[in-house]
């Protein structure tokens, strides 16, 4: 039985918190692997992300670069559509029946996990490994006690680095070195993505 870390996200653009956040995953469960699948459209975000969806698993791909146990998978960009967590989830367990999965959240998805869709289901299927983040500090006697059972929280050091943020400093000229791998930074110049 292999272990495997699912870091589902936008990653419009991917940065270091993403990284940190599935390598304090990684280390604290004792995953052998952390897969990272970048959504199609994300379900509870208001606005479509802006990069493409092969540019958004481009940079993943060049981010994760040099660490084996990291993996980037297009299965949410093939099946298209709105991403839910469940279905991701279910076609994993049907491909991979001898993996156990465990699905790795930042704290602001861990405050609306209750609202995900078919939640109920979700929660028998999968564990949550929840890392906090300085914009939407961990309230957990917020969740249900049902989902604080099904959720595990590793210690990573507070960065509050997001995408957005990132997307603005684009925007203002400024510079996204030492938030990005460098090779994510060529590759959105190289595209010009969020000018
Ligand atoms: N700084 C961070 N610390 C901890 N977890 C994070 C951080 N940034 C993102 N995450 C988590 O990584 C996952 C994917 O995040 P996502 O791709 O939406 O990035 P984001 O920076 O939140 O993007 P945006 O600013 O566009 O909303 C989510 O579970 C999110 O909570
Ligand atoms: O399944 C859902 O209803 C659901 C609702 C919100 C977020 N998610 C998943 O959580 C991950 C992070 O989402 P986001 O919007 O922060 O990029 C990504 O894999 C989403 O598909 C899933």
């Amino acid at each position: 039985m292999r272990k495997v870390g699912i870091m589902g996200g936008t990653f419009d653009p991917i940065h270091y918190a993403h990284l940190i956040a599935a390598q304090s995953a990684m280390e604290f469960a004792a995953l052998d692997e952390v897969w990272f699948i970048p959504t199609s459209s994300p379900p509870l975000k208001p606005n479509a992300p802006l990069a493409t969806e092969e540019q958004r698993l481009a940079m993943v791909n060049l981010a994760i670069q040099g660490e084996p146990r990291f993996r980037g998978l297009d299965i949410e960009l093939n099946r298209g559509g709105t991403s839910y967590s469940i279905d991701t989830i279910m076609e994993l367990r049907a491909m991979y029946p001898m993996h156990q999965f465990h699905y790795i959240i930042g704290s602001d998805r861990i405050h609306d996990l209750p609202r995900w869709h078919r939640a109920q289901e979700l929660i028998q299927l999968v564990g949550f490994i929840g890392l906090n983040r300085p914009s939407e500090p961990l309230e957990l006697d917020q969740l249900p006690t049902q989902w604080q059972s099904k959720l595990t929280i590793a210690p990573m050091p507070l960065i509050e680095i997001s995408s957005t943020e990132l997307r603005k400093r684009v925007k203002a000229g400024k510079a996204l070195r030492y938030y990005v791998p460098d090779e994510v930074e060529s590759y959105i110049r190289r595209h010009r993505l969020y000018e």
